[in-house]
C-alpha cells in the first residue's frame, strides 16, 4: 500500500509509485480508486495552488464546520515542511504536532483530514504547493493559530529572522484560545 500511517488517525503519508525511464518519470499523483481501496472516500473538489518563497511560513489555517476540508498536499517544485496540528479534542493524539518534508524530489504527498490546522514552511528558494480539497473555500469559516504558538513550540526550520508571513497569520489567536471556538 502507498500509504504510510503517521500515529494520528486519517493523517496519512501518500508515496505514489514512480515509474522512471530514459525519458524521466510518470507517476499517478491522484488516483481515486486507489485511495478508495486504502480507505480513504474523500472526494475533492477544488485545488489550490500558491507560489512562495524561501521563508514564507502559511499558516495555520483550517475552516470550521460545516466548512472543513480535507487536504492533500504536494509539492510541484522546492520542498516545503509540512504541519499538521490534531485540534480533534475527543482524539487521542490531541493537540499533537506532526511534521514532514514534502519535495519534487519525495514525491510524499500528506492526507489531512478534518479536525486538523495546516500549515507550511518554504525550506527552498521557493516552493509551489497544490493541494486538493473536500470542501470548497468559506471565507466566513476561516480560523487558525500563530505560527509560534508557545505551547505548540512548531520548529519550522526557519531562522526567525528570515520568516516572511501574511499580515492576516500575524493576527492569528493563540492555540489554547483557538481550540475554544473550534
Ligand atoms: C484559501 C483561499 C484563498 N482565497 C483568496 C483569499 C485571499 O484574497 C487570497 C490569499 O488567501 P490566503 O492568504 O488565505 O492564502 P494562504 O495563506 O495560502 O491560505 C492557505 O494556507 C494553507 C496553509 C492552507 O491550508 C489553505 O487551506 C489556505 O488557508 O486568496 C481564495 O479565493 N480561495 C481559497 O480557497
Amino acid at each position: 500500500m502507498p500509504f504510510v500511517p503517521t500515529g494520528l488517525e486519517g493523517l496519512l503519508v501518500f508515496e505514489p509509485r514512480v515509474f522512471e525511464d530514459a525519458r524521466g518519470y510518470f507517476f499517478e499523483a491522484y488516483n481515486q480508486s486507489v485511495f478508495n481501496q486504502a480507505g480513504v472516500h474523500d472526494r475533492f473538489i477544488q485545488d489550490n495552488q500558491s507560489y512562495s518563497t524561501y521563508g514564507v511560513i502559511r499558516g495555520l489555517h483550517y475552516q470550521l464546520q460545516p466548512h472543513a476540508q480535507c487536504k492533500l498536499v504536494r509539492v510541484l517544485e522546492g520542498t516545503i515542511l509540512d504541519v499538521a496540528v490534531d485540534m480533534r479534542k475527543n482524539a487521542a493524539t490531541y493537540g499533537t504536532v506532526f511534521t514532514i518534508e514534502l519535495s519534487t524530489a519525495n514525491k510524499k504527498q500528506l492526507l489531512i483530514p478534518h479536525g486538523f490546522a495546516h500549515g507550511f514552511s518554504v525550506l527552498s528558494q521557493a516552493a509551489t504547493v497544490l493541494y486538493k480539497c473536500d470542501a470548497l473555500y468559506n471565507k466566513e469559516s476561516e480560523g487558525g493559530v500563530i505560527y509560534n504558538d508557545p505551547d505548540l513550540a512548531i520548529d519550522w526550520k526557519i531562522p526567525e529572522k528570515d520568516v516572511i508571513i501574511s499580515d492576516k497569520d500575524l493576527l492569528l489567536p493563540s492555540f489554547k484560545n483557538a481550540i475554544n471556538n473550534f
